[in-house]
């Protein structure tokens, strides 16, 4: 039996989680080697044939000083990215239920910077997201000055957004009604417009009243989901700077709601949210012999 385990290749223990209703799989890749080739990225996020979930996120060991982990997120396509708020939010439930850190403000390094996340009651979590950036090359995209909105060319049509970066880019309209969106039809298109190089996350913004708002949002490398942090950030942002939002705002998305914060430019967006794991498992990666991926999983008990 060992060795026919050892013949099929290791055993990589993971955990389901999710902010929301946009999932994860969460890997504790400190205390167990950890590497996957995008391929094998989309074969687990597949939900008909593997574990399912809209990103992956590896916690890792800090390259900086002053920086309790390293924080590395994956989209369902297997591209690696900046940038998941959700799945900050997880990452921190997860790095104190698997006892990796007992602190309750945990500083992580992503691909764009440090954010910092801080654990409260009941399953709560806030992070500070950091500074958004509008100016067009960082985003990225392509235009010759910043604006507040952009008229963009979609198969001959023109849209309306802004674009900005919350450590990824994104592209925000404004719209009557969420439930009315052309969310599936545009926004594949925006994802992958030429004026977004990197692609880019498309919210679709309601705005209810000054603290209120709706979202959609189709994901870079994931397509729709059920809620996306980063996109809410930006949203309030965006709601905020064309004067429509004041600068605490509950925003609902499809999977529930976030409280989002921005006092202005130059200063940082503060989301709060919940962060839930739904249950721990283990699979077995290829070997040597390579053949098809086992997985077993166990309830997780919740904890607040
Ligand atoms: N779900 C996320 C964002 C994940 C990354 C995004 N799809 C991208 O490609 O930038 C969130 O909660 O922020």
């Amino acid at each position: 039996m060992t060795q026919q385990r050892r013949s099929q290749g290791p055993m990589l223990r993971f955990t389901k989680m999710h902010g929301l209703g946009n999932d994860f799989m969460v890997v504790d890749a400190i205390s167990q080697p950890f590497r996957l080739r995008p391929d094998m990225i989309r074969e687990l996020a597949n939900r008909n044939f593997g574990i399912g979930f809209d990103q992956l996120l590896v916690v890792e060991p800090p390259g900086l000083p002053d920086v309790d982990f390293r924080y590395r997120i994956f989209n369902a396509d297997g591209s690696e990215v900046e940038q998941c708020g959700n799945g900050a939010r997880c990452f921190a439930r997860f790095v104190r239920d698997q006892r990796l850190t007992n602190k309750k403000v945990i500083r992580v390094q992503t691909a764009k910077g440090v954010i910092e996340l801080r654990v409260g009651r009941e399953g709560m979590v806030m992070v500070n997201m950091g500074v958004p950036e509008f100016n067009p090359p960082a985003i990225p995209f392509a235009a010759d000055r910043r604006k507040d909105v952009y008229t963009v060319d979609v198969d001959g049509q023109t849209v309306e957004l802004s674009a900005l970066s919350m450590g990824n880019p994104h592209g925000v309209l404004l719209v009557e009604d969420v439930d009315q969106a052309p969310v599936e039809t545009l926004g594949p298109k925006l994802e992958r417009h030429p004026r977004f190089p990197s692609r880019a996350n498309i919210g679709f913004l309601q705005i209810l009243d000054r603290t209120h708002a709706r979202l959609r949002v189709f994901e870079r490398g994931s397509g729709e989901t059920l809620a996306c942090g980063s996109g809410a950030c930006a949203a309030v942002v965006v709601g905020c700077l064309r004067g429509l939002l004041d600068s605490r705002v509950e925003i609902e998305l499809r999977g529930g709601k976030l409280v989002i914060e921005w006092q202005g430019e130059g200063t940082p967006v503060i989301m709060e949210g919940p962060a839930t794991s739904v249950f721990e498992g283990q699979l077995r990666l290829p070997g040597e012999s390579g053949g098809r991926r086992r997985r077993s999983g166990r309830p997780h008990k919740q904890r607040s």
